[in-house]
């Protein structure tokens, strides 16, 4: 928790500093790093989350090949672009793009990305190690909520952190990075009866659930950082969080928005993966 009530902590500046040490690290190697992104869909949310990748990493310095299969693509013509691309020695970083076309698993297809080039820790390998608390890549969105948690300065050894959502992607593997950190953890989802009596005992809490506007006044203490990881679509084509920001913000100690948060930081720390992959760090 921190003294002062209704911090923005905002991901823009995050990520530019991030940013910003990749191009110098890129510059004073001499290295390219080349990250390689599979797409198998026409979801419009994860095709603009490609284009600010490939954006973002033009600007770093970064190469960035986009291989769009379509949505058309069958889990064997996906296995084998992640294959090719891991035995790829000119490619440093593969990540596979969800959604996948129905039927074709995600987990099951990431296994077949070489761990040391897992960026955005897919490879149920790479999870494994992350619980194990061995070196491996984190799911992107996992390793910018920590980034956030520390260019803030929150301390989290011996703190109370809640996380709402289980997912693979982000809900599981956070839970082990705050663990990592010496905080004590609790994972709540779907299933948790009475969701504010839990989460209100947060000094950390984490909403990565996907349902707009979830996380209200009454599942806040006064005082608690609250990351809000939601990226759920509106009507009118923007993009809203999982927490109630204007209910939320005068009760927070801090809180990130939606946009402007987790998201820019999720992109920059996908290319400092892929900088690391390359062995520039
Ligand atoms: N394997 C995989 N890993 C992912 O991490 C993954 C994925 N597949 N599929 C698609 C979703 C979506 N996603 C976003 C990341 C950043 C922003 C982001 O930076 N959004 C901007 C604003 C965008 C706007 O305003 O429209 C922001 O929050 O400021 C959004 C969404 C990662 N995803």
């Amino acid at each position: 928790m921190t003294d002062s009530l209704g911090v923005e902590l905002r991901g823009r500046e995050t990520a530019a500093a991030i940013k910003e040490e990749i191009a110098g690290l890129v510059r004073s190697s001499g290295t390219t790093p080349r990250l390689a992104v599979v797409v198998a869909t026409g979801d419009e949310a994860t095709l603009w989350y490609v284009r600010s990748i490939a954006k973002a990493a033009a600007g770093a310095g970064v190469a960035c090949d986009i291989v769009d299969l379509g949505p058309a693509a069958q889990a064997e013509g996906i296995r084998a672009t992640l294959e090719r691309l891991s035995a790829d020695p000119g490619v440093h970083g593969v990540m596979l793009q969800t959604p996948l076309p129905e039927g074709v698993s995600a987990q099951e297809l990431a296994a077949s990305i070489d761990p040391a080039k897992d960026v955005d820790g897919a490879n149920p390998l790479s999870l494994g190690r992350l619980a194990a608390g061995l070196p491996a890549f984190a799911p992107a969105t996992a390793a910018a909520v920590m980034a956030l948690l520390d260019r803030h300065g929150v301390t989290l050894k011996g703190a109370r952190a809640v996380v709402v959502g289980r997912s693979t992607v982000v809900g599981k593997p956070l839970a082990h990075l705050l663990l990592d950190r010496h905080a004590t953890v609790t994972v709540c989802h779907s299933r948790t009866r009475d969701l504010a009596a839990v989460t209100s005992t947060a000094e950390v809490l984490v909403a990565a659930v996907g349902r707009a506007g979830l996380i209200g006044a009454e599942h806040v203490a006064p005082g608690a950082v609250v990351i809000d990881v939601g990226t759920n679509p509106t009507a009118d084509g923007g993009l809203t969080g999982d927490v109630d920001f204007d209910a939320v913000i005068g009760r927070a100690g801090a809180l990130t928005p939606v946009p402007g948060g987790v998201g820019p930081v999720t992109t920059a720390l996908l290319l400092r993966h892929t900088v690391t992959a390359a062995g520039l760090t």
